[in-house]
């Protein structure tokens, strides 16, 4: 279904004579993506996967795919970006931009554990450390700036009591970030979109191991708590209710804290960092869903989900950072 660029066994072929990857054995379109056009690339060399980027340009790309390519080599376990025989990270391809990368092992888990909570927590801290040297910059591109420009083109598919609930969040939003203390937290380029779907688990339920973090396309420079706000608030939550599961909010933050400490001055902003991490979902969901691009054929995700687990930000309880 989300196969928006098809390929040929020779177009494929001959995309592959740009690198080292030896011969194409199999290629198999990726049914589960929104975004970009993904395929399982086997070559005599190994297992890869192709993506034709039908949104992101040329000159956007680097800094994903070298962020990518920076956590690799540090022994980071996300896609390799394989390097072309030109000395490059991305081609064209039906004049589109496209890349391969290494295949990760595993699977994504709809319902993680404790367990999983941790291994994904203890990457998400590595990542951070690991960015601190990322030479490129580009700011979360999905921030509060975005959030103000959008909600004017929002406001008007919302009831007067959603408007008011949405201006209530943004405003403690702005005052916040504009805040020396907000300026002051730690930060570097974070994947921004740390979703249970964008994680990959190797064993078995009882037992997992980490397969890598995928799908780095929402990633930007912005502050350690909003990411882990982020994360948590879609790992360690019922589902139905947008409610914190105690247990696996707790296992989250003490693996993470075991690897990156949480500042004094996080632990004072954490509730607004959550209400900011809800707050951006609720709005990019609005968004797509009142205007949705052109093209679009898939089903938008549901923008109540966010709506809910904003609610409970700011009426419900709050987990203390270790
Ligand atoms: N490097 C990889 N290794 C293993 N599987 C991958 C890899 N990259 C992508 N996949 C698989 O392809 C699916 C779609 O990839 P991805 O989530 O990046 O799609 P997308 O269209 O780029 O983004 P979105 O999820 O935002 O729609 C993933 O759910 C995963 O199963
Ligand atoms: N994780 C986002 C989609 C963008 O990858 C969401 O659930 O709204």
């Amino acid at each position: 279904m989300a196969v928006f660029t098809p390929l040929t066994t020779e177009q494929t072929q001959d995309f592959l004579l740009h690198y080292n990857l030896g011969e194409l054995v199999s290629l198999q379109g990726i049914t589960a993506g929104i975004e970009n056009t993904n395929f399982f690339l086997n070559t005599t060399k190994g297992e890869f996967v192709l993506t034709i980027f039908e949104v992101l340009t040329f000159e956007q790309l680097p800094f994903y795919i070298q962020l990518m390519y920076h956590l690799a080599q540090k022994g980071i376990k996300v896609p390799m970006p394989q390097v072309r025989k030109d000395g490059e990270l991305i081609g064209h391809l039906m004049g589109k931009p496209a890349s391969i990368v290494t295949r990760l092992s595993g699977g994504y888990e709809a319902t993680p554990s404790k367990t999983h909570c941790m291994l994904a927590a203890d990457i998400q801290a590595h990542i951070h450390l690991a960015t601190q040297d990322y030479p490129l910059y580009q700011e979360n591109l999905r921030g509060l700036p975005w959030w103000q420009a959008n909600y004017p083109k929002i406001a008007p598919f919302l009831s007067d009591e959603l408007n008011s609930f949405y201006q209530k969040a943004l405003n403690e939003q702005i005052t916040l970030q504009e805040s020396s203390l907000w300026k002051s937290l730690p930060s570097s380029a974070c994947h921004c979109d740390l979703f249970r779907d964008n994680v990959l688990f190797d064993g078995t339920y009882q037992s997992p191991a980490m397969g890598g973090v995928i799908d780095f396309y929402f990633a930007g420079v912005d502050k350690w708590i909003f990411d882990v706000a982020v994360a948590v608030n879609d790992w360690c939550i019922h589902r139905d209710t947008g409610e914190f599961i105690r247990p696996h909010v707790k296992a989250w933050l003490d693996a993470y804290h075991k690897v990156r400490p949480f500042t004094k001055e996080e632990r004072e902003v954490w509730p607004q960092a959550l209400r900011a991490a809800a707050l951006r979902f609720w709005t990019s969901r609005l968004y797509d869903f009142y205007l949705p691009r052109a093209a679009e054929t898939l089903k938008p995700h549901d923008p109540t989900h966010f709506e809910r687990v904003l609610q409970q930000r700011f009426t419900g309880y709050i987990p203390t950072l270790p």
